[in-house]
């Protein structure tokens, strides 16, 4: 079931693959090295899960796929058409409406009105908000707007306009379900499950938490605490029952490892 770092998975397409990349903030004594020769590839259409304790650089990473900051070191292949973020809050616009978030992205990309409006009202719908278009972020609980910034974020990633046309879509997600309460947070993963296999999409996924990690992901990639690197890997799709559970409690123990070598070094 597992496989190490030294044992890479062949994939065929991969909208990003990571080349040795390392990321260090600053520089001489203040110097913070975030990353350190991490390779990684994410498969057109995979749904990857990426944990590691607190500050191992796994917002960094996400960062760096985004194009919000560049490597220090190494190189970061993309093939995908515009990555898109889904954060820990869901950072809509407040003073458009849930439709308007929606569109912006397509709007940006110079997309027709009635081109924009179709696709903000048919991804609405994919995310189980149709006829909640026209509310305003206050209006809508922590929940239905995270539903909002995944439909934006899939306007951006699957638009088949502009230079990423034909392109594999990417969705990055920064601990998208941490802030709901725990009932909220098990209903949009398995609504993240549904609309990841209806769209087909590629998702990298930052958590804290195993248990979400193995329940989403085919694949569990742990990073080391700082600085992160990639230490080991796992294949978990379509787990359930004793096996996703004997699963957990090994990337668990991981992960333990990992954060008490940091703290014993
Ligand atoms: N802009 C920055 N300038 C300086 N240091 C930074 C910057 N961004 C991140 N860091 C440092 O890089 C390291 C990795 O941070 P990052 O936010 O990527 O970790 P993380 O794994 O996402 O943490 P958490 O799980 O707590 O959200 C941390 O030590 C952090 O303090």
């Amino acid at each position: 079931m597992t496989a190490t770092i030294d044992t890479p998975v062949t994939r065929t397409t991969a909208p990003v693959r990571f080349h040795q990349v390392g990321k260090t903030f600053g520089q001489g004594d203040k110097a913070v090295v975030a990353l350190e020769q991490v390779d990684l590839a994410v498969a057109a259409g995979e749904f990857t899960t990426l944990v590691g304790a607190s500050g191992c650089g796994k917002t960094t990473l996400l960062n760096l796929v985004a194009g919000l900051d560049r490597p220090t070191s190494g190189r970061i292949e993309l093939d995908t058409s515009r990555p898109a973020v889904v954060f820990q809050e869901a950072a809509l616009m407040p003073w458009l409406t849930a439709a308007g978030n929606v569109e912006l992205p397509l709007r940006m990309a110079g997309v027709g009105k009635a081109a924009r409006r179709a696709k903000a009202a048919e991804l609405l719908e994919l995310v189980r908000l149709a006829g909640l278009g026209d509310k305003r972020p206050h209006e809508l609980s922590g929940g239905m707007r995270q539903r909002v910034a995944l439909a934006r974020a899939l306007a951006s990633t699957t638009d088949n306009t502009g230079s990423g046309a034909g392109k594999p879509s990417l969705l990055l997600m920064d601990e998208p379900f941490s802030a709901l309460d725990a009932i909220t947070r098990d209903v949009l993963q398995g609504e993240l499950l549904r609309i990841w296999r209806a769209t087909g999409t590629a998702i990298l996924f930052v958590t804290h938490d195993v248990r979400e990690a193995v329940r989403l992901g085919q694949r569990v990639v742990l990073l080391s605490s700082r600085p992160g690197r990639v230490v080991r890997e796992w294949e978990v799709d379509g787990l359930s029952g004793a096996a996703e559970n004997t699963a957990i409690e090994e990337i668990n123990a991981a992960l333990r490892k990992v954060i008490s070598s940091h703290a014993a070094a």
